[in-house]
């Protein structure tokens, strides 16, 4: 039998007959609905679970836990022109989610015309070696007329024909107004393969945010180094406050975090030439943490030396080991 630490592999528990489990993400432009789909599907069950081994890498947003289903939505990072090396490999990693998900939810805003930015998206999953199940979800049909969102599902509809994918489902949802949401659960619960629980309800781990932020920002910082560096790092999320004085429909996360090192000499290596490497980890944990928490963030990242800090009792103890 796995151990605990295998999963997600199959629960031992037995699930009753044709019960189905499964991982699904949403993708979509920026602004497409995406996060507040998840957590309407979720509703107060929301539980930001640390990632098991497997997963390392995906964050999971929510699980949808159902009588005849648990589904279990991962967050991906947006896709994004790549700039260096990092940022490629932060691609290869959606790309790599997506592959490994049964269902991938593809948002297209019902009040927004397709665009380039959408048939990229779909052309790039088109192109994956091993396709999911695509599910074409219409957001925001609150926003919309009948007329207009018979032109959008007719839009939608063209995408196969145009980048060769197939629709399994086109489902138009509002998650504001709370419409089709059933609809869309059960849809994606269908094409979910038939299996135990991944995940027990009292298994999940609720880490607290600031963990979750600081291991997001450790990941990226582990992103192509090598050697002895990736043990001599952690982060350490200092502060993680809403700044104040905002308007509510824009809110600003300031998050300021410290990555801690070892030796001076590991400093250099976090900070780069110029303190590019800095400026790409920054800027790529900066998306990641947007994408996980769903809030624009302002992040400040600081890399400061603790002197053998794996070794040093009162340096374990500061950080939380
Ligand atoms: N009217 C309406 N607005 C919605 C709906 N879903 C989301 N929105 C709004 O659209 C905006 C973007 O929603 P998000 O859920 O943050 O979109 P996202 O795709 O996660 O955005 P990124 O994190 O930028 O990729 C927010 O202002 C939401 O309130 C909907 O069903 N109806």
């Amino acid at each position: 039998m796995p151990a605990p630490e295998d999963l997600p592999g199959q629960m031992a528990s037995t699930a009753p007959e044709g019960f189905r489990s499964g991982f699904a993400c949403f993708v979509g432009r920026p602004n497409a609905g995406k996060s507040t789909l998840t957590n309407a599907l979720v509703g107060s069950k929301i539980a930001i679970a640390s990632s098991k081994p497997q997963t390392t890498r995906h964050a999971i947003r929510g699980i949808v836990h159902r009588a005849d289903a648990q589904l279990v939505l991962i967050d991906t990072p947006g896709l994004h022109k790549p700039r260096t090396l990092l940022g490629e490999r932060l691609n290869d990693l959606v790309r790599g989610t997506w592959t490994e998900v049964d269902v991938i939810g593809v948002c297209l805003p019902a009040n927004q015309k397709i665009g380039p930015g959408d048939t990229y998206l779909v052309g790039e999953i088109a192109n994956l070696p091993r396709k999911p199940m695509l599910v074409a979800v219409a957001t925001k049909s609150d926003l919309v007329g009948p007329q207009r969102m018979a032109e959008h599902l007719m839009a939608i509809s063209a995408l196969e024909e145009k980048l060769g994918i197939r629709w399994e489902h086109i489902v138009p949802v509002s998650a504001v107004g709370d419409d089709q949401l059933d609809v869309l659960a059960d849809t994606l619960v269908s094409l979910l393969p038939e299996g135990p629980p991944l995940y027990p309800e009292g298994e999940i781990t609720d880490e607290p945010e600031e963990t979750l932020v600081a291991e997001l920002i450790r990941e990226v910082a582990l992103e192509g180094v090598r050697d002895e560096l990736p043990h001599s790092i952690t982060v350490v999320v200092e502060e993680m406050n809403l700044r104040e004085g905002r308007p509510a429909e824009k809110p600003l996360l300031d998050v300021f975090a410290s990555m801690v090192v070892e030796r001076d000499s590991q400093k250099g290596i976090i900070i780069g030439h110029k303190g590019e490497r800095l400026r790409d980890i920054g800027a790529a944990a900066r998306h990641q943490i947007e994408a996980l928490l769903g809030t624009p963030v302002y992040l400040d990242l600081r890399v400061k030396v603790l002197k053998e800090w794996q070794r040093d009792a009162k340096h374990l103890n500061r950080l939380g080991f």
